[in-house]
């Protein structure tokens, strides 16, 4: 058994900074500044989590249970305060759509730039370069600068580079709500082609129509913790009997 994804003892704190009176900020500064004016927030409460080659898995939960920390972690955009995050493999995703894009440049050079961040090298990108602007259907507008692409433009062009990347780990997050149906048809179908290659995959989705066709397995959060990892059915089964609680 290969091993994709190993996240091990993972916590992750946030700081919420609140605004305060005037007042309040004084009566703390006389106090000698004791106690914290900032609130601390456990985000990822020690999750454990393995993910094998060829697994798709989806991160389900309520809004802010911790499935955007997790996948940001396992992309390598957040490091954890404790704990480690082992991946094999190249990984690629769409978390923040088009986040190593640059508005003033082409979508040509962006295709070149958000590659080789991706991992691609420049032959690799110019080899997949047709077929990537074909997927996203940008046509005649691929030397324009993207600043002046509809969102949808983007969010396609992103996509195309990301899966053509190859990557060994796909991670996605409720990118699928994205894009017009037809484009959002056209992800899915990709995603699913990917999963059934054999990809690893993991989604971010609260579409848990969707997530029960791509994926195999469900992980269940609520507030930063794992406290379901079973078959997608069993566990989009479990979410759904607690929201109507
Ligand atoms: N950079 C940050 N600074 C402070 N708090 C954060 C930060 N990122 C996330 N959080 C908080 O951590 C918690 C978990 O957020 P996260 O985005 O992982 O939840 P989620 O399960 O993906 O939610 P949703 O379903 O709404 O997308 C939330 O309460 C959020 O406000």
């Amino acid at each position: 058994m290969t091993l994709a994804i190993e996240v091990k003892n993972v916590r992750k704190q946030f700081v919420l900074r609140h605004t305060r009176s005037i007042k309040e900020a004084l009566v703390w500064l006389l106090n000698g500044r004791k106690g914290d004016l900032s609130e601390k927030f456990l985000a990822l409460d020690d999750v454990s989590l393995s993910v094998k080659k060829g697994e798709t898995v989806a991160l389900l939960g309520f809004n802010g249970s911790g499935k955007s920390t997790l996948l940001k972690h396992i992309s390598g955009v957040m490091v954890p305060d404790s704990g480690t995050i082992l991946t094999r493999g190249r990984v690629a995703g769409l978390i923040e759509v088009g986040a190593g894009f640059h508005h003033d440049l082409s979508g040509r050079d962006n295709v070149f730039l958000n590659g080789a961040i991706l991992g691609m090298t420049e032959k690799e990108i110019e080899d997949r370069f047709d077929s990537i602007v074909e997927f996203a259907e940008i046509g005649q507008f691929i030397d324009t600068e993207v600043k002046f692409y509809s969102s949808g433009m983007y969010l396609r062009l992103a996509f195309s580079v990301a899966v053509h990347t190859k990557p060994d780990v796909f991670l996605v997050d409720e990118i699928l709500a994205v894009g017009d149906e037809p484009f959002q048809r056209k992800c899915i179908n990709k995603i699913k082609e990917l999963a059934a290659a054999g990809q690893t995959l993991v989604v971010v989705s609260h579409d848990l129509e969707l997530v029960s066709t791509i994926c195999d397995r469900g992980v269940l959060l609520q507030k930063g913790a794992i406290v379901l990892d079973g078959p997608v059915r069993e566990v989009v089964s479990e979410l759904r009997r607690r929201q109507r609680d």
